[in-house]
């Protein structure tokens, strides 16, 4: 169970206490403790292998193996009531190539919100999506015509689909362009400051962590800092989140060498 948060404080959007997945034989998350506050951007960053995609996996509740506490907005990771509250985003975009973009929304929002009763309800939702991603002038194009970033916002609008409380998106703006994820990094925070919406993102550019309220950094499934940009960069004397890291980085491999 979630311990109540102190007086003023709101609850975390996401409360993990020795959170340790076991992929394999192996342990690829180990004993993380941290907090996602609401209504804010929080970066998961570090690099490939460390762990991101498994995280994000159990915070959605898609990860087998999760052992120790994980707790989403307020109910353990995987509850059934979760699942229209949570918008995800994998790496690879999950859409419908033989379907235009608005087919492809009608048909994940018939599936969130089914019935004739709530068809036009669907339909708000759906233009909404549309909006917010750009893509209302694309409504008629076939999702397999479309470039990869329009794609990757195809799946970014069947997540949007209902507003949910909070989005998880794994890598989205991997293999766009700058301009499309300068707009696509406007758009979360948006989403975040107009909503209320909770946005936990993965990536392993650093340049994006500068721009994310919060950051966890993982290396080899072991949480090395949960900070601010501001305050990685202020207590680690550098310039930028990803020299921050690299020290961070080497004064961890230091210690084992030294526990060796
Ligand atoms: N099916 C699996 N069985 C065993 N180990 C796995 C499996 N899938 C992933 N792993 C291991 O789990 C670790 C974490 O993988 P994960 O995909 O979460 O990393 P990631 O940080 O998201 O990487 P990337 O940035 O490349 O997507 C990796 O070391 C990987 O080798």
């Amino acid at each position: 169970m979630m311990n109540n948060p102190p007086e003023g404080t709101p609850a975390p959007a996401v409360h993990a206490r020795s959170l340790t997945v076991v992929r394999g034989s192996r342990p690829v998350l180990r004993n993380l403790d941290f907090d996602v506050p609401p209504g804010q951007i929080t970066g998961l960053l570090g690099p490939s292998g460390c762990g991101k995609s498994t995280l994000m996996r159990a915070v959605v509740g898609t990860q087998a193996k999760v052992t120790g506490t994980l707790d989403v907005l307020g109910r353990p990771a995987g509850h059934a009531a979760l699942r229209s509250r949570i918008g995800y985003v994998t790496q690879a975009p999950s859409v419908y190539d033989d379907l235009t973009v608005r087919q492809n929304l009608d048909y994940f929002a018939a599936v969130l919100d089914p019935g004739r009763a709530a068809a036009e309800r669907r339909r708000r939702h759906v233009s909404q999506a549309l909006a917010d991603v750009d893509l209302a002038a694309h409504a008629g194009d076939l999702a397999g015509r479309l470039s990869g970033g329009q794609r990757s916002r195809v799946s970014l609008a069947v997540a949007l689909l209902g507003a949910p409380e909070l989005l998880v998106l794994d890598e989205p703006t991997v293999g766009l362009d700058p301009v499309l994820r300068r707009d696509l990094w406007d758009l979360f925070h948006r989403i975040a400051a107009e909503r209320g919406t909770t946005i936990l993102v993965s990536s392993h550019v650093m340049d994006e962590a500068e721009r994310c309220h919060r950051l966890l950094l993982l290396r080899e499934g072991e949480l090395l800092a949960d900070d601010t940009p501001e305050a990685l960069r202020r207590r680690n004397d550098t310039a930028t989140v990803e020299d921050a890291f690299l020290h961070l980085v080497d004064t961890a491999n230091a210690l084992q060498e030294t526990a060796r």
